[in-house]
């Protein structure tokens, strides 16, 4: 039996069993079963490449945002309009067949923009160019999920699923929890808040899962036994995600205005211009972007040309935060947006 059929068998397990405290342990193991073989389907066999990988186009500029969604939701009309980049857009769908990268040049930040083929459910399993895209998607530093307000809401939820698949966690933090592998003196699971979501039998079930056998695990929030999982399992990916829903020209205000409320969304028109410069300092936000201007000893800030940073980069450095009277900071000093540097060497 090869891996697809695996997984689509502990699926169906897993969908049979009833959720409940007498089979919760059962439904953990099955959980970590799943992501064993789903990692065997992700991670090429060869070293080389093979559908595992994303498209081959170099990274460039101060962070990556990927489109992801399902043909013709308007990604490639997105890039059209925010970059110098034309990439065809048309009424079929899957118009897109590779990557194409364009640049937003907002605040001195060059933000490369990459336009994906559009993804149809299964994607992660390595349907049409679905693997490819969504192995792209992991090297982006924002996902944008771009969604067709005229369809279903079911729409995001099934991109979720398919990102997910590979590894990728959307808006989330690495779950706090240490875990040490050693070579004897068995398991032992410590956890500084009480845990609602999972118990220490699921645990040592999952670690027996793995033939771990002797380690220990300090847990420090009240995670779920995916969490766990995800930690164990060490190669996921916390990335964030802008919602973003095109053709709001097509639906009602009522129903624009619902969007606009949900979390991490905005909503646009690429067709009629609507918030798109919106839409650009959301993304600018959301990858955390600092803008820092330098200057020399003695002379002015050349505030034209600012250099760009991802939040919590550290420099030796003045911080504006500081003045009026600018104040000397140590290397470690984190930088604030539209600080004002200048190094000094001894
Ligand atoms: N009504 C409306 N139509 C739009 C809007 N943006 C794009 N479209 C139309 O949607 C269709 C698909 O646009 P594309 O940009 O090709 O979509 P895509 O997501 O790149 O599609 P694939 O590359 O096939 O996955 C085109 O006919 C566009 O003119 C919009 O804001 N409103
Ligand atoms: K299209
Ligand atoms: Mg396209």
């Amino acid at each position: 039996m090869g891996v697809v059929e695996k997984i689509k068998e502990i699926e169906d397990e897993m969908a049979r069993t009833q959720k409940n405290k007498a089979t919760e342990y059962h439904l953990g193991l099955l959980k970590a079963k799943l992501a064993r073989y789903r990692a065997q389907l992700l991670e090429p066999a060869t070293k080389s490449g093979g559908p595992g990988t994303g498209f081959d186009v170099q990274k460039s500029g101060d962070a990556r945002v990927a489109l992801i969604g399902f043909p013709s939701v308007g990604k490639s009309t997105l890039l059209s309009k925010c970059t110098h980049t034309v990439s065809e857009s048309a009424s079929y769908e899957f118009t897109t067949l590779t990557a194409i990268p364009g640049v937003i040049e907002h605040q001195g930040a060059r933000i490369q923009l990459l336009d994906l083929p559009g993804i149809v459910e299964g994607a992660s399993q390595g349907r049409g160019r679905g693997r490819q895209v969504v192995s792209t998607a992991k090297t982006a530093d924002l996902i944008v999920i771009m969604l067709d307000a005229t369809k279903s809401e079911e729409q995001r939820r099934l991109l979720e699923i398919e990102l997910d698949a590979v590894g990728i966690r959307l808006n989330k933090r690495k779950p706090d929890i240490v875990f040490k592998r050693k070579t004897t003196g068995g398991i032992t699971i410590n956890n500084t808040v009480k845990l609602t979501k999972t118990d220490e039998r699921t645990i040592r079930t999952i670690l027996a899962g793995y033939k771990l056998h002797n380690c220990d695990v300090m847990i420090r929030e009240d995670i779920t036994t995916d969490e766990f999982i995800d930690v164990l399992i060490g190669n996921r990916k916390y990335i964030p995600c802008l919602y973003v829903y095109n053709k709001i020209d097509a639906i009602s205000l009522e129903q624009v205005a619902k969007l606009a409320h949900e979390d991490h969304t905005v909503v646009i028109s690429c067709e009629m211009n609507l918030n798109l410069d919106y839409l650009i300092e959301r993304m600018w936000d959301d990858l955390g972007l600092v803008k820092v201007y330098t200057k020399k000893r003695g002379a002015h800030p050349d505030l034209a040309d600012p250099v760009c940073l991802r939040k919590g980069a550290t420099v030796e450095g003045k911080s504006s935060k500081f003045n009026p009277h600018a104040q000397k900071v140590g290397l470690n000093h984190v930088m604030q947006d539209e600080d004002v540097v200048s190094i000094f060497t001894k």
